[in-house]
């Protein structure tokens, strides 16, 4: 199952988007502080994220301690960024890769870029500077779940 991580987020609302896609799609969360806001449990859950039950999430007080997790843990980690030339639909993705997404302000430093296994790209249009960071995460982490087979199987219809 692909992991999804968020470096360092700056907007409470778009990781209340990516916390509700990952619980929604059973892909557990990797998110790296600093943030710009308070990711402790029980502050998300005060803000009324009530499917919070149903996502995996573990938080690495700093890149130091996420890169030590992902030694012992093991994963390439596929970074997804504007300044990439592989088209993300074009990647082969792995059931134990790490998708990381950037700071809605800053992306992410030279550092980041430049451990990443793989860097891919959401091609846009000239012109355009970027995608929200949670539809990046939606787009990414759902071709990398299709090509791996990891969605959650549906629940079943009642008709
Ligand atoms: C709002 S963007 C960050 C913009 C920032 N000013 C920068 O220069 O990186 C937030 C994150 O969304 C992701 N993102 C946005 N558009 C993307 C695209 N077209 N392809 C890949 N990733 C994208 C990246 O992970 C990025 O770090």
């Amino acid at each position: 199952m692909p992991r999804l991580a968020i470096y360092q987020p700056d907007i409470p609302q778009n990781t209340g988007t990516m916390l509700r896609l990952a619980a929604c799609l059973a892909v557990p969360v990797e998110i790296i502080e600093p943030a710009a806001f308070d990711v402790s449990d029980r502050n998300l859950r005060r803000s009324g994220m009530d499917y919070l039950g149903h996502a995996t999430i573990n938080r690495h007080i700093s890149w130091r301690a996420f890169e030590a997790w992902r030694q012992e843990h093991g994963g390439r980690l596929i970074l997804a960024t504007t300044k990439a030339a592989i088209p993300y639909s074009d990647f082969a993705y792995r059931p134990d890769d790490v998708v990381m997404v950037g700071r809605e302000s800053a992306g992410v430093p030279d550092e980041v870029h430049a451990v990443a296994d793989a860097r891919v790209l959401i091609p846009m249009q000239p012109g355009m500077r970027s995608l929200n960071v949670a539809v990046t995460a939606a787009m990414v982490l759902g071709e990398a779940l299709r090509q791996t087979r990891s969605f959650p199987n549906p629940a079943p219809s009642e008709t």
